[in-house]
């Protein structure tokens, strides 16, 4: 597993030191190119951060159905608030996902113009703070947190890409990253059942935390599904379907899933998006004569509304 999906301590690019930089870029660039999976540790989210945003989302997970409807998904129309076990179903072939979600986005206010004009998205967060007071000012911190930290990894990402370390940076402004919190019931009757079914993500990169339980699982490029163990303290870093199109497949989203293994077990993936009106389009020095774009260019909004569309559809 080691080699299939590196784990990289990341806590070079934190000092400055540019040739330390450059071989952290090459370490991410060969996992990024080989498998589209590697897990980071050395980033800067606190054990204490991760134990606070688990106990308050096992409390909200806790409560009542009629509770957590409070805040529905479908209370809204950009995706936000709790999705119950069913609603999402990632494999369109065999709808076997279970669990439970909560999702937070980018917070605009009633009165940005984007939130009037009503574009697909964007709005205000629904957060459970009538029930758990104290939900919002955490889990907003957690958000903005897990976009420095892609900040950072994008940092890593632009030069191994042969791209200025800057490159990225002005795209993620007013992003349309998600942050989601997963809760995977036990089932201990159906071990082994795919509570996550094989998918590959929508979007750039995600950054995902698992507990200590595990049952994730990578497909490999011999068609075989590979462990993605928790490791202490780290993250799992995989490539979206938009970074494959940006790099023209040098990078690859790899499709992945999730077994039950009998315990309860909560997972909190960081969806990192642009803005919407990000044009996805083949990045410099990703297309050659031989190699000429695959991808029609397309806005991170038109992609992204396409691909929610499917997975909340039954
Ligand atoms: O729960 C996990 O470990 C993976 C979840 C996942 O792949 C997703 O939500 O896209
Ligand atoms: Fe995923």
């Amino acid at each position: 597993m080691q080699e299939y999906i590196p784990i990289i301590d990341i806590s070079d690019i934190y000092q400055n030191n540019k040739s330390k930089h450059i071989e952290l870029a090459k370490k991410v660039d060969y996992a990024c190119r080989h498998s589209g999976f590697f897990c980071i540790t050395g980033h800067h989210i606190s054990r204490d951060d991760i134990q606070t945003i688990t106990s308050l989302s096992r409390r909200f997970f806790d409560l009542s159905m009629l509770e957590k409807q409070t805040i529905s998904i479908l209370n809204n129309q950009i995706y936000r608030g709790y999705s119950s076990h069913e609603l999402e179903q990632l494999d369109h072939k065999n709808s076997v996902d279970y669990k439970e979600m909560f999702d937070m986005g980018y917070p605009l206010g009633k009165d940005h113009p984007e939130v009037q004009r009503n574009e697909p998205f964007r709005g205000p967060n629904q957060h459970p703070e009538a029930l758990l007071p104290g939900w919002t000012e955490v889990f907003e911190a957690h958000y903005q947190k897990m976009t420095e930290l892609a900040r950072v990894l994008f940092r890593i990402i632009a030069l191994g890409l042969d791209l200025k370390e800057d490159f990225f940076n002005s795209m993620f402004f007013e992003s349309l990253s998600t942050f989601r919190v997963i809760h995977y019931p036990a089932l201990p009757e159906q071990h082994n059942r795919v509570v996550c079914g094989a998918h590959t993500d929508y979007g750039i990169l995600t950054i995902l935390y698992q507990d200590h339980v595990g049952g994730l699982q990578v497909r490999s490029k011999k068609d075989q599904w590979i462990d993605v163990p928790p490791v202490q303290d780290g993250f799992v870093v995989n490539i979206g379907d938009m970074m494959a199109m940006w790099t023209n497949d040098r990078y690859k989203s790899t499709s992945h899933r999730v077994l039950n293994i009998g315990q309860d077990r909560i997972s909190m993936p960081f969806f990192t998006e642009p803005h919407p009106s990000q044009l996805i389009q083949c990045l410099p020095y990703c297309s050659d004569m031989q190699n000429p774009p695959k991808y029609e260019p397309v806005t991170c909004r038109d992609w992204l509304l396409k691909r929610f569309k499917t997975a909340y559809s039954k």
